[in-house]
């Protein structure tokens, strides 16, 4: 019985008229042929690394701008259009990928660029020293000149900087080959912590990219759509509005390209002949709520307990609490559930983790006489947040927990 609804189901949504033509252009796994307003900094990346195309070694470089302003897809695009060019040339060059967020550690990195270049080395287990050595070997045989691209390279450093050192010092070691590196970032301020030696080989070069505006994100929005849906399908609005969106949020075309896929989906799966401006408001509560989940889900317990105390007081209508009130109701609920209290200084602490994550605004007020407090302001949707934190086990109990709120103030 299940079977044949299933298929009549499966029958009926196959039926529908689809509004996409190839949703895979909108996901961030796609890179474009072209990138629009980016000349200067494509044509600053050529500049630099047409050495390789000579024999010679292009000067390191580092890549700065928010998320989502197109650092990852200007370097592999040119990477690509340098490898091609060296292919028409008779130029041996190659430029391989790691995104350091997941290759996070020295001896990681350098297997797996060996292994980029056909060496097994196994993922953990050798000395450094012999993975390093292996490295040199390897690409020295290649007998070119290798362009690393180090995507998020501040994750790299976060456990120390001995491997951006190594790798700046290794054409010294090098015979036929040459290798240089791009890394790419969006904390400005990484370079603050590495070894000044390593600070001024790695940023020979520097390239930035700036957040694109509203106008630039509709360029970047149209040209995708008109690969990705079928004609007539987006109402006029709708671009417009996805771009107005994410420029409000630093000038990020990820999230204009992720409002844009959403919107099409929510509208597909009511079986819409239109994507409207309905579905990108929509599409912006839904990816909004996405994210605060997965940060969310992803907190130490204690602070899940601080922002639990934050909501209690909102669901029994308190607005804007003072730390202190946020201290007293987190209190209670630590020993209701049997966890360790922390002191109120390191619940404040946690409580600026929380603002800097986007889930509570604290602002520092001034009560008078009093002195100064912060004020704490839920920023996250109350009833989705809660579903999250009560997932935890530990945090189960709590659901029906009714506090004891005192409002006078606690400095
Ligand atoms: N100028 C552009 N033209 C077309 N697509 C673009 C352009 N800039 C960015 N994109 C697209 O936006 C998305 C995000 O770009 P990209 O990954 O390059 O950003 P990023 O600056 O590297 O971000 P992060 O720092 O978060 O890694 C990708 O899907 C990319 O294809």
């Amino acid at each position: 019985m299940q079977n044949k609804a299933l298929d009549g189901l499966f029958q009926e949504l196959l039926a529908t008229e689809p509004i996409f033509n190839n949703k895979e252009v909108l996901r961030p796994t796609y890179t474009p042929d072209t990138l629009v307003h980016r000349d200067e900094q494509i044509n600053s990346l050529a500049t630099i690394l047409v050495s390789a195309l000579r024999g010679d070694t292009p000067s390191n470089i580092l890549i700065y701008g928010k998320t989502g302003t197109g650092k990852t897809a200007a370097s592999r695009h040119v990477g690509r259009e340098l490898e091609r060019i060296g292919e028409q040339l008779n130029v041996q060059c190659s430029v391989v990928y790691v995104n350091c967020e997941v290759i996070d550690t020295q001896y990681r990195l350098l297997a797996n660029l060996a292994r980029q270049f056909g060496e097994d080395v196994p993922m953990t287990g050798w000395p450094t020293d012999q993975v390093f050595a292996k490295f040199k070997e390897v690409i020295d045989s290649k007998k070119q000149v290798i362009v690393v691209i180090l995507d998020e390279i501040d994750k790299l450093v976060k456990k120390g900087d001995d491997v951006l050192y190594n790798l700046s010092r290794a054409n010294s070691d090098l015979k036929q080959a040459k290798v240089s590196m791009i890394g790419v970032s969006n904390d400005l301020k990484f370079t603050e912590f590495l070894d000044p030696r390593v600070k001024s080989s790695l940023g020979e070069e520097e390239i930035i990219f700036p957040p694109y505006d509203a106008d630039q994100i509709s360029d970047i929005l149209m040209e995708r759509a008109e690969i990705a849906y079928k004609n007539g399908v987006l109402e006029e609005s709708v671009i417009p509005l996805c771009a107005a969106f994410a420029a409000q949020e630093h000038g990020d075309a990820r999230r204009a390209l992720d409002l844009l896929r959403v919107a099409g989906e929510l509208a597909e799966r009511e079986k819409k002949p239109h994507v409207q401006e309905e579905h990108v408001r929509r599409a912006q509560d839904k990816i909004e709520v996405d994210r605060v989940i997965e940060v969310v889900k992803t907190l130490p317990t204690q602070s899940k307990l601080a922002l639990c105390a934050v909501i209690n007081l909102r669901n029994n209508g308190y607005k804007n609490v003072t730390t202190g009130e946020v201290y007293n109701v987190y209190r209670q609920l630590c020993i209701n559930v049997d966890m360790d209290i922390l002191t109120q200084r390191r619940v404040t602490d946690l409580m600026s983790e929380l603002d800097m994550l986007g889930i509570v605004n604290a602002l520092v007020v001034s009560k008078g006489r009093y002195g100064r407090t912060k004020e704490i302001v839920l920023s996250v949707p109350v009833s989705s947040t809660q579903r999250v934190l009560f997932e935890d086990y530990r945090l189960k109990p709590l659901e029906d927990f009714k506090p004891v709120i005192t409002t006078q103030m606690h400095l």
